[in-house]
């Protein structure tokens, strides 16, 4: 018998056993979820979470929820976000994961959200559905020793001011000074109340001891929080001598100078010899204020937030082009979400994007629309690795003047 696909809201057996089901699928050891079952019951948002149901054993889940996004531009679109998605080790090529992807995004398209977004665990998943990478990161490690910075280094009077702060500051400060970053940062999204419990250890649902991380704060001289960091460090001495890695989970600001001071920071406390970045932008300015860039060794280069265009004029239409320009793109889409052929017509006061009958100047299929929708990618770059048609001789260069950006799109969070 075919498992039977079922919301699992409202329910609180339905809702234990997708959690149960959620663990068993990331590999988590079974016991780890019991400490925290209560917790994730009260905290986790199950309105769109979905589970597959073998009589009463739940084999495969899926959740999606509303989520801001920041376009090219500032623009805010509320994406379908696509989270807590397995299938049990026992079900699964049997196309569980295919009926509950079909099933959420068609009703995320009847709400009318022009895109779904993802986190993809593994490259090979989420092509077939339409997705592709539409933002990435780099991972650095710097080698304190071999940075080549002045090691008497503290942030100049008058150019603003670091403080640590303890988590209860962070969950009042945070979240105002997070929204005026992530608007101006395409590719970035909200953070839930969550993320704030978490990131600070009121809320613990990870298994596993708590270690508290340290935050710091970044005022301008106008005391205007203008940027934040927290990272954790070890405890690693050698033979006498500290080598200690301060390990970032969350460095974002709203200016050059907090970004600059907040790194700077970071790689001058005693003790520290090496500072590892956590996901960074991919563009960070972080390798050009090292006087010796190649102090900054790349752990991570790689996709990370996955995008799945369901309304191409509603996509194209709402994100920002620095130059005026027409172009007809044709998009392929299997699942007929995204399918037709649009004529954008941008320019730095707006765009629109209507169906045309014109011919087409490029033609690419939904997940490669995704590459180029944020500006992670050039169309000249992806007429080469035979990803895009170029139709009419030059398309490809007019489209990177239209899509690309001056800054590389960034989403720093995980969901
Ligand atoms: C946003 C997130 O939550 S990312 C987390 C994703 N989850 C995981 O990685 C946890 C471990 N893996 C799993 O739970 C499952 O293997 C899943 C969810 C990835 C796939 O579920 P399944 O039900 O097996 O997928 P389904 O049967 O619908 O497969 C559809 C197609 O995708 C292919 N496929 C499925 N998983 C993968 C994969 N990991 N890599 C490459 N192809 C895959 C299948 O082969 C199938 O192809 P076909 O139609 O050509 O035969």
């Amino acid at each position: 018998m075919h498992p039977h696909i079922r919301s699992v809201a409202g329910s609180r057996v339905d809702s234990e056993a997708w959690l149960r089901a959620v663990f068993t699928g990331f590999l988590h050891p079974p016991d780890s979820l019991a400490e925290t079952m209560e917790l994730r019951l009260a905290k986790q948002d199950f309105e769109r979470a979905i589970g597959a149901f073998d009589g009463d054993r739940c084999v495969a889940t899926f959740r999606s929820f509303d989520q801001e996004l920041t376009l090219p531009g500032g623009a805010l679109t509320t994406a379908n976000a696509v989270s807590g998605v397995t299938v049990t080790a026992t079900h699964r090529r049997r196309g569980l994961l295919s009926r509950m992807m079909a099933r959420d995004l068609a009703a995320a398209k009847e709400r009318g959200h022009a895109v779904a977004t993802l986190v993809a665990a593994e490259f090979g998943i989420y092509g077939r559905f339409g997705f592709g990478p539409a933002a990435g990161f780099t991972q650095w490690r710097i080698l304190k020793s071999r940075a080549g910075l002045d090691p008497r280094w503290s942030l100049p009077e008058g150019e603003g001011t670091l403080a640590f702060i303890d988590g209860a500051e962070v969950r009042k400060l945070g979240p105002e000074l997070h929204d005026r970053f992530r608007k101006g940062q395409a590719g970035a999204i909200h953070r839930p109340p969550l993320f704030w419990e978490r990131a600070t250890g009121e809320v613990r649902l990870d298994p596993g001891p708590w270690r508290e991380p340290f935050h710091a704060l970044y005022r301008d001289a106008a005391g205007v929080p203008q940027g934040l960091v927290t990272f954790t460090t070890d405890d690693t001495w050698e033979a006498g001598l500290p080598e200690v890695t301060a390990t970032v989970s969350s460095l974002f600001a709203t200016t050059p100078a907090a970004e600059s001071a907040l790194w700077r920071f970071l790689l001058a406390i005693d003790w520290v010899a090496a500072v590892d970045t956590g996901r960074a932008p991919t563009d960070s300015i972080l390798p050009l204020l090292l006087p010796d860039p190649r102090a900054a060794l790349v752990k991570e280069y790689g996709d990370f937030l996955w995008l799945r265009p369901l309304d191409v004029p509603g996509l194209l239409g709402e994100r920002g082009y620095a130059t005026a320009g027409r172009l007809v793109i044709e998009v392929t889409d299997p699942a007929g979400l995204a399918h037709g052929r649009f004529l954008l017509d941008a320019s730095p006061e707006g765009a629109t994007v209507a169906a045309t009958a014109r011919a087409a100047d490029l033609t690419l299929d939904a997940g490669t629309l995704a590459r180029l929708s944020l500006g992670e990618e050039s169309a000249a770059r992806l007429v080469a690795g035979g990803l895009v048609d170029e139709e009419t001789p030059g398309a490809a260069a007019r489209a990177d003047l239209l899509f690309r950006t001056s800054r590389r799109p960034w989403c720093p969070d995980i969901f």
